[in-house]
C-alpha cells in the first residue's frame, strides 16, 4: 500500500503555523489539516450545547459526533469551516475560543476521540498538518517535521495585528498574557504536550518573513524528495 507523505508543522500560538501550512498545501497541491480548528470547534460547539469545558464524558461524545465540514480554499482564500450547518470560520478565531480549545485539548478522552478523524485527512497526493502533536502523536512517521517557534512578544504582536485587522477589540498586554497561559497549559499537559518531535527541524520565525519560512520548509521538502 502506498502511504501519502505528510509534512507536520507544530508549535505554539502565533508562530505562523496556520499561515505557512495553508500556503505550503496550496503550493504543493496537498491536503490540509488544521488540527487546532478541531479543538476550537469542539470548544465552540460545547458553548452552543451548554456543555461545561471540564465535562470530559460529554465532550468526548460531542467530539466523536462533531458535524464539521472543511471546504477547500479557492485561490488565495482561507479554507471555510462549517459547524452543524453554520459558517464559523471567523467565529472560532479569537482568544476566548483559543483558551477553551486549549482547555478541552488537555482531556485525554477528547484527544482520543479526535485522533482517527485527524488521521483520515491523510490522502494522496499528501498532507500538510498543523497543530501541537502532529509530529509526535498523530503522524509520527512523517518524513518532514517542522517545529515553528517565535518569541512570545512577537507572537502576541502578530495576533494583535491579525485580530485588529478583523475588527476585534484587542489589547496587546492581555493577548501576551493569554498566549503565555496557553503555552503553559499546552506544554505541561500529561497527554500529547506541545514539544518538538525528536526528529523535528526547529525553525524560529521571530526574525523571518512568511516567505522566508515557506522557503526554508520547501528547501527541506526538496531535500527529502517531497517536491515534484
Ligand atoms: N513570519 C511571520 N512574520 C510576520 N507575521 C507573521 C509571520 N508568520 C505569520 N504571521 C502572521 O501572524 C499571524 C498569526 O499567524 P498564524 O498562522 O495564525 O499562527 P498560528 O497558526 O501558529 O497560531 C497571522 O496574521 C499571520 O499573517
Ligand atoms: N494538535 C493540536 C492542535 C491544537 N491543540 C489545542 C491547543 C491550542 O492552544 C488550541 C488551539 O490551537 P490552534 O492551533 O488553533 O491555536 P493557534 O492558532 O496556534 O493559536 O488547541 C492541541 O492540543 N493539539
Amino acid at each position: 500500500m502506498i502511504v501519502a507523505p505528510v509534512i507536520t508543522i507544530d508549535g505554539p500560538s502565533g508562530s505562523g503555523k496556520g499561515t505557512v501550512a495553508g500556503l505550503l498545501a496550496r503550493k504543493m497541491g496537498w491536503n490540509l489539516l488544521d488540527s487546532g480548528a478541531l479543538y476550537r470547534l469542539l470548544a465552540f460547539a460545547a458553548g452552543n450545547h451548554r456543555i461545561d469545558l471540564t465535562n470530559e464524558e460529554a465532550l468526548k461524545l460531542l467530539a466523536a459526533h462533531l458535524d464539521v465540514q472543511f471546504v477547500a480554499a479557492g485561490d488565495g482564500q482561507e479554507q471555510r469551516i462549517i459547524l452543524e450547518g453554520e459558517e464559523v470560520t471567523s467565529l472560532i478565531r479569537n482568544e476566548q475560543v483559543g483558551a477553551g480549545a486549549s482547555q478541552v485539548a488537555s482531556l485525554p478522552a477528547v484527544r482520543d476521540a479526535l485522533l482517527q478523524r485527524q488521521k483520515a485527512f491523510l490522502e494522496m497526493p499528501g498532507l500538510v498538518a498543523d497543530g501541537r502533536d502532529m509530529g509526535t502523536v498523530v503522524f509520527p512517521d512523517a518524513p518532514l517535521k517542522i517545529f515553528l517557534t517565535a518569541s512570545a512578544e512577537e507572537r502576541a504582536r502578530r495576533r494583535y495585528l491579525q485580530l485588529k485587522a478583523k475588527g476585534d477589540d484587542v489589547n496587546l498586554a492581555s493577548l501576551l498574557e493569554e498566549i503565555q497561559a496557553r503555552d503553559e497549559r499546552d506544554t505541561q499537559r500529561a497527554v500529547a504536550p506541545l514539544k518538538p518531535a525528536a526528529d523535528a527541524i526547529l525553525l524560529d520565525s521571530t526574525e523571518l518573513t512568511i516567505e522566508q519560512v515557506l522557503e526554508r520548509i520547501l528547501h527541506e521538502a526538496a531535500n527529502r524528495d517531497l517536491v515534484e
